[in-house]
């Protein structure tokens, strides 16, 4: 969908700001570019809608070469979202939001209706936000405005520079969140700067971690530019905790799940404790197969059934949902062991803290050697 074939940029005063870089974004899919200041990221975006143009190599777009595009017509089919916005301060939200498809000749009650839409798509409600004026809006809601302007024209190609850094973190997290969901909808061909190697990891399909002068050291999914980064200059800008950032983006899958005894609501408790055997307690399922509670081993004395007894238990995740939302779900309950549930709140299983720490070792063993995950054969203190 944008390809850059060979890229280079030399600003008048002599300054390589972009080396031969050659990079493909596929339709649907948001490619990060991260690495230090000055590295050339910036100027990199900046050649795609021709705000600056190569001075060497050639850029696709769709198939078509940029540079034998016309500006007008090129911009049109590509979003742009920067770091400050550049809202119009004396005009309303409604009116921001709808500047493109002004431009583009729509009548007005099309464009009102386009913005409001927008507007909700990005969570701003258009009852309470479209006659505001941008300097009555919090930055984080300015951000939001800034993605719906440019969503507005419904372009497949969103070319988005640091939008979400001139914003608290807690706000910026809650962006990115809000960013990814969207993203999951609109599935727009997206090229987005960052210098946070977090935001790159936590929103790339891929990320392209760049050195000096445009020069790309990696460029893989985030899974494997922290697993195996490709170069010393990637193993430092991703840090010597990337450990800790790959919890973020390897999910739980069945592999790592184990099976605990599993007893019922209506069991007798007799016949719970047998089930047991040793173990020290179970998992308590209802009638449909879904997480009640837990029950212990000492519980199952005496008359009566499991219901009667059974605690309840809070802490769960989904399949598919990552080591981080894993380990903070079992911070937050201050479990030692959450459930895992498939998509119809079925139970699969259960992770404890070995098996999240097993998880993620073999997460890295396996990109390592580039090898299927479960495969790879784990020494834990408890085999030794
Ligand atoms: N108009 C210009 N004239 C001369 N040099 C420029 C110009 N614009 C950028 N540069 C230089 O090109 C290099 C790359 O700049 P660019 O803005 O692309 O970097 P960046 O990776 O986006 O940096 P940052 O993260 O700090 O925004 C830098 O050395 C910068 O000083």
């Amino acid at each position: 969908m944008i390809r850059l074939d060979g890229v280079s940029k030399r600003y008048p005063d002599g300054t390589v700001a972009v080396h031969e870089l050659s990079l493909d974004v596929r339709a649907g899919e948001l490619v990060v570019l991260v690495g230090p200041s000055g590295c050339g990221k910036t100027t990199t975006m900046k050649m795609v809608n021709r705000l600056v143009e190569p001075t060497g190599g050639r850029i696709f777009v769709n198939g078509a070469d940029v540079t034998a595009t016309d500006t007008v017509k090129l911009r049109r089919g590509i979003g742009y979202v920067i770091q400050n916005v550049g809202l119009f301060p004396h005009r309303s939200i409604e009116e921001n939001v709808a500047i493109v498809t002004e431009l583009t000749g729509w009548s007005k009650s099309r464009r009102r209706k386009r913005a409001h839409e927008l507007m909700e798509l990005v969570g701003l409600h258009p009852g309470t936000y479209a006659k505001r004026y941008p300097h009555e809006l919090s930055g984080g809601q300015r951000q939001r405005v800034g993605v719906a302007r440019a969503l507005a024209a419904d372009p497949p190609v969103l070319l988005m520079d640091e939008p979400f850094s001139a914003v608290d973190p807690v706000v910026r997290s809650q962006l990115q969140d809000e960013f990814l969901r969207l993203q999951h909808d609109v599935r727009k061909t997206i090229l987005f700067v960052t210098h946070d190697i977090e935001e790159a990891v936590r929103l790339g399909d891929r990320i392209a971690v760049f050195a000096d002068a445009g020069r790309l050291e990696q460029f893989d999914t985030p899974a494997a530019v922290l697993g195996a980064p490709s170069t010393p200059f990637v193993a430092d800008f991703v840090g010597a905790d990337r450990g800790l950032k790959r919890l973020s983006v390897t999910p739980v899958t069945e592999v790592d799940i184990e099976q605990p005894p599993v007893v019922h609501e209506d069991d007798e408790l007799t016949v719970a404790g047998a089930v047991m055997g040793s173990a020290r307690w179970a998992v308590v399922l209802d009638a449909a197969g879904g997480l009640a509670g837990w029950v212990g081993h000492n519980m199952t004395d005496g008359p009566g059934v499991v219901r009667d007894r059974a605690r309840r238990m809070d802490a769960w995740v989904a399949l598919g949902d990552s080591l981080k939302v894993a380990f903070s779900e079992m911070l937050q309950w201050n479990a030692g062991w959450i459930a895992v549930l498939d998509e119809t709140d079925r139970f699969l299983g259960v992770l404890t803290p070995s098996t999240l720490h097993a998880a993620l070792r073999r997460s890295v063993e396996a990109e390592n050697q580039d090898v299927d995950p479960s495969e790879v054969d784990l020494i834990t203190v408890s085999d030794s």
